[in-house]
């Protein structure tokens, strides 16, 4: 099958969905080009099939892909945002790394030496898929690439600053205390957005202030709204480089059913796309979309829900490395 691809300003974008059936052919996200297919990419997209880290429900390995499948209907333009960010910055799938099932640590570290390789010319990553242990490896290349410390959103529903599970301290509960503990994220500008649920002891609450978390609680979206919320995260995070992860489990089940620890009370995928939005023109060097686990997931709920968080974070990216950047 010949490729027939949507080309603007320069840049390779999607399969043009006009020519060939958006449902036909092997999928990349939102049926950019490979990598290989592309000179150079502004904006990498990779995917991290690994699982090795969860507590409860697996299968986060497949998520990488089922994000994949979910963004065939993406289309080149995002009206919310007065964006086509496939035209204003070449951006590209560079395929799933490489990473040992059996081994965390290796997986870490292998994870870490990928993001650094697929960022040294410069590009901007955003991962999808994996279980939130990857965000530690993935935190340590951007704060690698930045220079020093880096300011974190975090939207989730739980806080995954717990200390180990069953001895081990690398967890998809753990990785921001392990960032906290190594240096690599600027205290000053960390946010949790969208948390909810039971905890193991208030001591949990405690230990996350100590390490400097704010926390926006899935309530507070709820009473405050989307526009103060934004106010105040722009506000602590100011002009920081800021790396933004995103944990799905963040939305109610009702909007992602598709992974492993979900809790109820969560916010919309509406009110997450609109506080994402809020985040423009901010100095966002990286972002990861985690958690999702497909065997659970219907009809696409959450791999749709996670492949448009995906393409507003790509807005956001390519308008700051190419647009206005304007809010
Ligand atoms: N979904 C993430 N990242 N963390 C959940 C940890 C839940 C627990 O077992 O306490
Ligand atoms: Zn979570
Ligand atoms: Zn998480």
């Amino acid at each position: 099958m010949e490729e027939i691809r949507i080309e603007e300003n320069g840049k390779l974008g999607p399969i043009n969905a006009a020519l060939i059936p958006r449902y036909a052919g092997a999928g990349t996200y939102a049926r950019l080009p490979r990598l290989d297919q592309v000179e150079k990419a502004d904006i990498k997209i990779v995917g991290v099939p690994f699982d090795t880290g969860v507590s409860y429900r697996p299968g986060a390995r497949f998520g990488s892909t089922h994000v994949r499948e979910s963004s065939r209907l993406i289309r080149p333009y995002n009206p919310a945002v007065d964006i086509s960010p496939f035209a204003l910055s070449q951006v590209a799938d560079a395929g799933d790394m490489a990473v040992n099932p059996f081994n965390i640590n290796e997986a870490i570290e292998a994870i870490e030496h990928n993001a650094l390789e697929l960022t040294e010319d410069g590009a901007s990553l955003v991962t999808i898929g994996g279980d939130h242990t990857i965000a530690l490896p993935l935190l340590r290349a951007a704060s690698q690439r930045a220079g020093g410390p880096v300011a974190l959103l975090h939207f989730d529903a739980h806080l995954d600053t717990w200390d180990t599970y069953f001895g081990a301290e690398y967890t998809h509960g753990t990785p921001f205390r392990r960032a906290v503990e190594e240096g690599i994220l600027d205290t000053e500008a960390i946010s949790h957005v969208g948390t909810r649920g039971p905890l193991y002891g208030k001591k949990d609450l405690e230990d996350d202030k100590r390490f400097g978390f704010g926390i926006v609680t899935s309530s507070d979206v709820y009473y405050q709204g989307v526009r103060e919320i934004v106010d105040k995260l722009r506000d602590r995070i100011g002009n920081r480089p800021l790396y933004i992860s995103v944990d799905i489990d963040v939305l109610d089940p009702a909007h992602a059913p598709g992974t492993g620890t979900p809790e109820a009370g969560g916010i919309t995928s509406r009110e997450l796309l609109e506080i994402l939005r809020g985040l423009r023109g901010m100095n966002i060097v990286g972002a990861d979309i985690v958690e999702v686990a497909p065997a659970y997931d219907h009809a696409e709920i959450t791999g749709v829900a996670a492949s448009h968080v995906t393409y507003d974070l790509i807005s956001l990216i390519s308008d700051l490395r190419h647009g206005k950047g304007m809010k």
